[in-house]
């Protein structure tokens, strides 16, 4: 059936809340996922425009020996200097966002279509969006997701500082995931919401 215009969900919340994991349930129920932080990856791979402006723009001094984006180098930059930072977002968010809407473009005979987009509110991207699920678990909980992520706790302390600075004081998302909850809890919240 064809359905001229898909309900649009997005995904947010602060690095390793558990965003890929609300994801991953509508991917299993068939439901077509995009994912910023992928396609950022996808970008950065030599030959891709992402790689190519990071390089222009912040220098050879950014690549590994093997000639790939050095993305742990990149985070500490970006987390340091605010011009890295605004440079980064430059570069990426608008090639993103046209990867976002060549894809919605793309599914637009889906009923229903689902993206994870980090910095949706820092961006204002939620005007494109029809509903928006904001995961979130207590600030402990991040740290201690993201520390075991980075293998680096002061990175993970300095990276939720960063993300919480640029996010308005006041959002409004339309559900509130607590991913500390059990995952069949989730499922059963998603499917009575979406399905
Ligand atoms: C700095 C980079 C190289 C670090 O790569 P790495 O693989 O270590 O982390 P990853 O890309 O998975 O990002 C993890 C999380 O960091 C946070 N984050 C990334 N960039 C930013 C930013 N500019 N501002 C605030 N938080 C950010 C987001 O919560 C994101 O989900 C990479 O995040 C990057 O290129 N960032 C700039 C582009 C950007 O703004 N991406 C966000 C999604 S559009
Ligand atoms: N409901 C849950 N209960 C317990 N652990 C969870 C739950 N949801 C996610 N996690 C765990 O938390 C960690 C972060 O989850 P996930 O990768 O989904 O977060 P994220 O928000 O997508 O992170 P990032 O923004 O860094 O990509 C993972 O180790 C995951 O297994």
């Amino acid at each position: 059936m064809e359905h001229s215009n898909p309900i649009k969900i997005a995904i947010t919340g602060p690095p390793a809340a558990g965003k890929t994991t609300v994801l991953s349930i509508f991917a299993q129920k068939g439901v077509p996922v995009f994912s910023a932080d992928e396609e950022v990856k996808r970008l950065s791979q030599p030959c891709k425009p992402g790689f190519h402006l990071v390089v222009k723009k912040l220098g050879k001094d950014f690549l590994t020996k093997e000639g790939q984006l050095n993305r742990r180098k990149l985070l500490h930059a970006m987390l340091a200097d605010p011009k890295t930072k605004k440079t980064l977002e430059e570069i990426f968010h608008p090639l993103v966002k046209k990867s976002l809407l060549d894809w919605f473009e793309k599914n637009k005979d889906k009923p229903l279509l689902v993206a994870e987009i980090p910095l949706l509110y820092q961006g204002s991207w939620e005007k494109i969006f029809d509903r928006v699920i904001w995961v979130t678990v207590p600030q402990e909980v991040l740290l201690e997701r993201l520390s075991k992520r980075l293998k680096d706790e002061r990175l993970a302390k300095d990276l939720l500082r960063c993300y919480q600075k640029d996010l308005p004081e006041k959002i409004f998302p339309d559900l509130v995931i607590e991913s500390t909850s059990p995952l069949s809890k989730i499922e059963e919240r998603i499917k009575n919401d979406f399905f």
